[in-house]
């Protein structure tokens, strides 16, 4: 059976990157995606606005919801300080084997948690089960119809606090217009607006910081 992209991508990931160099596996994704076959990994450019958004908070605690091939998760791990950990979720089990794959090369796996399955079920699962208290940031990247009723499940299962920060990828494509509408309009979240590109694209896409303030 012929391999899928993100096989493809872990593949030149194996054979251009450096094991235990998390910088070498994203560059490798990035070179790959933007050279040969588009992906939807956050990227360079959103990438760095994530980076500095992890910098500034350090969490000890990160959600990541949209693992995919692992790009963000690697670069969000390689960010932490120590005994700081990433949760990540992904509900595509061919992504979660490549994800999980992709975590252990660039040496990060034991810093990250990934957890196959939906996002709906893993979050009420996550204080009893992966005994969170509550989640300095978290990284919103999956399915786009999921980041509002993802978001009120967070602040139902009293995973946030005050400021607990959310970044949500894809503000304009495909867009989470639902979501925008939601966190701009909700007096106890204080958001940001960051324009940007698409990965790999010279097409608008902006990320959107919310931080909560309990
Ligand atoms: O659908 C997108 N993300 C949804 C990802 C969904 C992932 O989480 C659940 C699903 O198993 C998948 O692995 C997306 C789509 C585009 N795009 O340009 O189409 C660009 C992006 O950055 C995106 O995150
Ligand atoms: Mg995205």
């Amino acid at each position: 059976m012929n391999q899928s992209k993100e096989q493809r991508i872990l593949n030149y990931v194996l054979q251009n990157a450096v094991r235990g160099d998390p910088c070498s596996v994203i560059d490798a994704i990035d070179t790959y995606c933007s050279q040969k076959e588009w992906a939807m990994n956050v990227g360079n450019e959103k990438g760095l606005i994530l980076d500095k958004t992890v910098e500034e908070i350090n969490p000890s605690v990160a959600l990541e919801l949209g693992t995919y091939c692992g790009y963000s998760a690697v670069r969000i791990a390689r960010l932490l300080k120590a005994g700081a950990r990433l949760l990540t979720v992904e509900f595509n089990p061919e992504f979660a084997a490549i994800a999980k794959q992709m975590i252990e090369f660039a040496g990060v796996q034991d810093k990250v948690t990934l957890i196959e399955g939906p996002s709906e079920e893993i979050i009420p699962q996550l204080k009893k089960k992966y005994e969170v208290d509550t989640l300095d940031f978290v990284f919103v990247d999956h399915w786009k119809d999921r980041y509002t009723p993802d978001t009120i499940l967070l602040q139902e299962c009293s995973l946030l606090r005050k400021g607990s920060v959310l970044l949500a990828d894809n503000i304009i494509v495909p867009g989470a217009p639902e979501f925008v509408n939601y966190i701009r309009n909700n007096p106890r979240f204080q958001c940001t607006n960051y324009p940007s590109h698409l990965e790999y694209m010279k097409v608008q896409d902006a990320m959107e910081k919310a931080v909560f303030l309990g």
